[in-house]
């Protein structure tokens, strides 16, 4: 939440936290889920999760398609019913205390679903009146959170004259005019091109810094890398691995990576002969991945091992050294590409 909008406090959401039916004082966890389980019928799209977000983190979910990120998001919300296990948003049980729980929060969904007839500052508005803020107010909370979301100069406008970012940042401002606790975020720049993605990343580590509590899924490994605190990868609705983006690397990775391209046909048969090339002594080489496209030479040195590869008289048709990523962690984990 931007400083200036943390000055002035939203009277009826103020309300809305004095009557908490725990009473008690705020829960150092923003959000704790134990055995969190969803089913669709037979399928299992959450699979008796466990974690916990502390207040003021930025915590990812990342994970490829399907992962059953959104499922976890929309049952934090309280706009989906849990199967089985424990979850508490800010103190609240989201199926028992659903309004409470999303008087707490700012959703930001996957797709925008902002109003397209209103103006941008009217969008801000509208939605602060759903939660029966005071119109008056609002209007100085609207200017704040149009400075903060940099549209200013768009307050005018009407929402299909904006921009894919602009819409996003505007989602975002939308979704902090009742000065939530945790901020939720479904994917927050899929589909944004890379100037706009930077724009918004530094709206959300303004927030970050200023204290917000950030939820974010995604399944861009840049994206959990930039922003996230701590993290739990998930695939088929299970956690993997959890840590801090570049503990994670640590632990499941080398530091570095060295890309091969052999030509199409090749990198397998290329491969196996490199295994031999290579030792584990060697560079600190660890394992060799083959991609459809390219060779992954995991080594702690992959400046050495390209040496060892060229000694051996290998002539790739492209070579890359760069550090090791989350990507590398998910493959490493799960055999399979983030983005299929
Ligand atoms: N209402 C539903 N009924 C049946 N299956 C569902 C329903 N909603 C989600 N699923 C299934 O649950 C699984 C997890 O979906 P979810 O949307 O949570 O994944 P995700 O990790 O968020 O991926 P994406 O980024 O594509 O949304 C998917 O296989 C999806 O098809």
């Amino acid at each position: 939440m931007p400083d200036s909008a943390r000055a002035t406090r939203a009277p009826a959401a103020a309300d809305a936290v004095s009557s908490r039916p725990d009473g008690g004082a705020a829960p150092s966890d923003a959000i704790t889920a134990v055995g969190l389980t969803k089913r669709y019928g037979d399928f299992t799209a959450v699979d008796g999760i466990d974690f916990s977000v502390a207040r003021g983190e930025s915590f990812g979910l990342l994970g490829p398609n399907g992962a059953g990120k959104s499922t976890t998001m929309r049952m934090i919300a309280a706009v989906a019913s849990r199967t089985a296990g424990e979850l508490s948003v800010a103190g609240l049980d989201p199926e028992k205390q659903g309004p409470e729980v999303r008087a707490r929060l700012g959703v930001i969904p996957q797709q925008d679903n902002l109003d397209e007839e209103l103006t941008v500052r009217e969008n801000i508005i509208m939605y602060g009146r759903y939660f029966g803020l005071p119109r008056r107010w609002l209007l100085g909370k609207a200017e704040e959170l149009l400075e903060f979301a940099q549209l200013t100069q768009k307050a005018k406008a009407r929402v299909e004259d904006l921009s894919g970012g602009m819409k996003r940042r505007l989602t975002i401002a939308r979704a902090l005019v009742n000065e939530p606790d945790v901020l939720l975020l479904d994917e927050p720049t899929t589909g944004l091109d890379p100037q706009a993605r930077h724009v918004l990343w530094d709206r959300l580590f303004r927030l970050k810094e200023t204290g917000t509590t950030l939820v974010l899924t995604t399944h861009h490994m840049d994206e959990a890398e930039q922003l996230c605190d701590r993290l739990i990868v998930v695939d088929h609705g299970r956690i993997m691995a959890e840590g801090s983006p570049s503990g994670l690397i640590r632990e499941h990775s080398t530091r570095e990576v060295l890309e091969l391209r052999f030509g199409m046909d090749r990198n397998a048969e290329q491969a196996e002969e490199l295994t031999g090339v290579l030792t584990p002594g060697d560079a600190g080489f660890d394992r060799i991945e083959v991609l459809p496209d390219r060779l992954l030479v995991y080594a702690e040195r992959a400046e050495e091992a390209l040496e060892q590869v060229h000694a051996a008289g290998h002539r790739p048709v492209t070579s890359l050294v760069r550090r090791s990523s989350l990507e590398d962690v998910f493959l490493r984990l799960t055999g399979r590409s983030l983005i299929d």
